[in-house]
């Protein structure tokens, strides 16, 4: 499998502290590559610099073999990389439908068209139909999204990143505050997107992260200690004496 992304010695400091050290990962097409880490490992600052959020302070990120690190965030975004957050980014009293066509729109500016009504923007509503219904939201399409539970909130979160129609899917804690229905939904999503994206996911929910991952990236403290599949991370003696805890 070819790498959609590749990351070189990623590292960025804030002051004195290195918060993530000379990273080096890729995220290949087909599959779901989970960033653990203890709080305040460096992972959403490895998020932020692969989406363009925050410069880089040296390494190199590539995206299908072109250099992009000191791209604009939405030259990255046209590009194919897209991101969800932590919290909720939705706007609550527009439609789910809506919140999907501004993203599809902010991914596509087209400066001269500033007069056209939303609504008339066929290119950007049929990204967000397309999207509402890969995140299998089209029976909410038109409610209001404040109005949505937590875990629909965060589906139309995913759905609104899949409106600028990437390639890669950088998905920090989409996990984040879900009950156990919820997450198996999100889940089956997850799985269904790796068949189109190369996914990076951020996520707390350890078995979670060991049932739909295909690889795993251990960080602590800025540094990556290991990476493998499942079953090699679970047995990595360093990850269970760093991550994990020797009972696990
Ligand atoms: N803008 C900033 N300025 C200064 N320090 C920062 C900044 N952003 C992050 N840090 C520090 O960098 C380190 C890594 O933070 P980061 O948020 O990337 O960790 P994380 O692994 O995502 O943590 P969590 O799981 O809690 O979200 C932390 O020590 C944090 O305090």
């Amino acid at each position: 499998m070819t790498a959609l992304l590749s990351v070189e010695g990623l590292t960025r400091r804030f002051g004195g502290l290195v918060a993530v050290n000379a990273v080096t990962l890729d995220l290949r097409l087909g599959e779901i590559h989970a960033v653990i880490g203890t709080n305040g490992a460096g992972k959403s600052t490895l998020i932020n610099m692969l989406s363009g959020e925050i410069d880089v302070s040296s390494g190199r990120i590539a995206l299908a073999g072109e250099d992009i690190t000191t791209r604009a965030q939405s030259r990255r975004a046209r590009a194919g990389i897209g991101r969800s957050y932590q919290r909720t980014t939705i706007f609550p009293e527009f439609s789910a439908r809506e919140n999907c066509r501004l993203a599809a729109q902010a991914a596509t500016p087209r400066p001269w068209a500033l007069w056209q009504r939303a609504q008339d923007c066929e290119a950007s509503s049929a990204a967000a139909n397309e999207a509402l219904a890969a995140a299998g939201l089209q029976p909410y399409a038109d409610r209001m999204a404040g109005t949505l539970s937590h875990g629909a909130k965060r589906q139309l979160e995913v759905a609104m990143c899949l409106a600028t129609r990437p390639r890669v899917l950088l998905l920090d804690e989409p996990l984040a505050g879900m009950g156990a229905e919820e997450t198996e939904r999100m889940l089956t999503l997850l799985v269904q997107l790796k068949g189109t994206h190369a996914i990076l996911l951020v996520e707390h929910d350890m078995d979670a992260v060991f049932r739909i991952a295909d690889r795993i990236t251990v960080m602590v403290n800025g540094t990556v200690i290991a990476t493998g599949d499942p079953a090699a991370i679970r047995s990595n003696h360093d990850v269970r004496q760093a991550y994990l805890g020797e009972d696990h």
